[in-house]
């Protein structure tokens, strides 16, 4: 099925530049968008983004491509309405979620039977939101996840093909390996990166000194502590477990760092930084 009219539900930062993506490469393509915030809307007509509004979502029913790019909660919450409409038989539904499992399950319980649906996660992106910050080179040379439900190439290619302008290095994985993959390397260092930026607000609560005095390696470190609260505690919400698992063995090495600072032991607080910088220094 040649793709003519794609519809997006959430104009933010991804949804937008995934829009930006499309029109650069085909903008034969009619985008048509939905979003709570009618300024995001205003902006994306205006700016030719998208060719139109969507008000009532009765007016899906002509679009080859469905993109979600809400929050997680939002998502699941759009998969339930879309379940109770008739969707264009051959249709393609995807996201762009930064957790899998839980949204490939509703998926699965709701998605109709002559609609594909296909996860999907660009794993690029930024501390901004909303739609003046999006833009059509977002993703260059980021990886992004697929994760389809039940394996149909040509619908894959046929989303492949839409998102090309992208210029992503696509990687199919399961729902499961993947929450524990971005739970690690993007979840967790959220957390982190949060508790570190309010356990140092704390620090200086009673002090005139404080955090402006902070330079490159306390802000490198807490950047993404400037992500958006909603998208982030839907994220957690919907990666608790495997969360939970990952943060008890963290927490498990900043105490075994406690212990040699309190024994004095030099040999592992370099092999601390040792060990470290060997992995950092591998990833460009
Ligand atoms: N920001 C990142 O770095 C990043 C990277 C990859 C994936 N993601 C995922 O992409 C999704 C969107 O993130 P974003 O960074 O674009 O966020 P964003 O805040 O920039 O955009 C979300 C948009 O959705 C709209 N929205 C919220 N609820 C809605 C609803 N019920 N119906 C319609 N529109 C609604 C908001 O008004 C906003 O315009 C999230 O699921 C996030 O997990 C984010
Ligand atoms: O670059 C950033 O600011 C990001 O946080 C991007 C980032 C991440 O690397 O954790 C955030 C969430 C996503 O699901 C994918 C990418």
């Amino acid at each position: 099925m040649e793709t003519k009219e794609v519809f997006i539900n959430g104009l933010g930062l991804i949804g937008s530049s995934l829009a930006r993506a499309i029109k650069k490469r085909n903008p034969e393509i009619i985008i048509t968008a939905a979003d709570t915030n009618k300024n995001t809307l205003k902006y994306a007509i205006s700016n030719k983004i998208i060719d139109k509004v969507v008000e009532n979502l009765e007016n899906i029913k002509t679009a080859d491509i469905i993109i979600l790019a809400t929050p997680v909660d939002q998502i699941i919450k759009m998969l339930h309405e879309l379940s109770k409409l008739q969707l264009k038989s051959g249709a393609i539904i995807t996201d762009v979620g930064s957790t899998k499992q839980a949204i490939l399950k509703a998926a699965e319980e709701l998605v109709q039977p002559s609609v594909t649906f296909i996860g999907g996660h660009p794993m690029a992106g930024s501390h901004e939101s909303g739609i003046a910050a999006g833009r059509a080179d977002l993703f260059a040379n980021a990886f992004y996840f697929l994760v389809p439900l039940k394996t149909k190439n040509k619908q894959i290619k046929e989303l492949q093909s839409l998102l090309q302008e992208t210029n992503v290095k696509w990687f199919e994985i399961e729902a499961d390996t993947h929450d524990k993959l971005v739970g690690q390397i993007s979840h967790l260092p959220h957390i982190i990166a949060a508790t570190l930026v309010n356990r140092t607000e704390n620090e200086f609560a009673d002090s005139k000194l404080g955090m402006e005095l902070a330079a490159g390696g306390f802000k490198s470190t807490t950047r993404i502590a400037s992500s958006d609260p909603a998208m982030w505690s839907a994220i957690l919400k919907t990666n608790t477990t495997i969360l939970i698992d990952q943060l008890a063995k963290y927490q498990q090495q900043l105490s075994e760092v406690q212990e040699a600072l309190s024994n004095g032991d030099q040999e592992q607080l370099y092999n601390l930084f040792f060990q470290a910088k060997n992995s950092r220094d591998k990833l460009n």
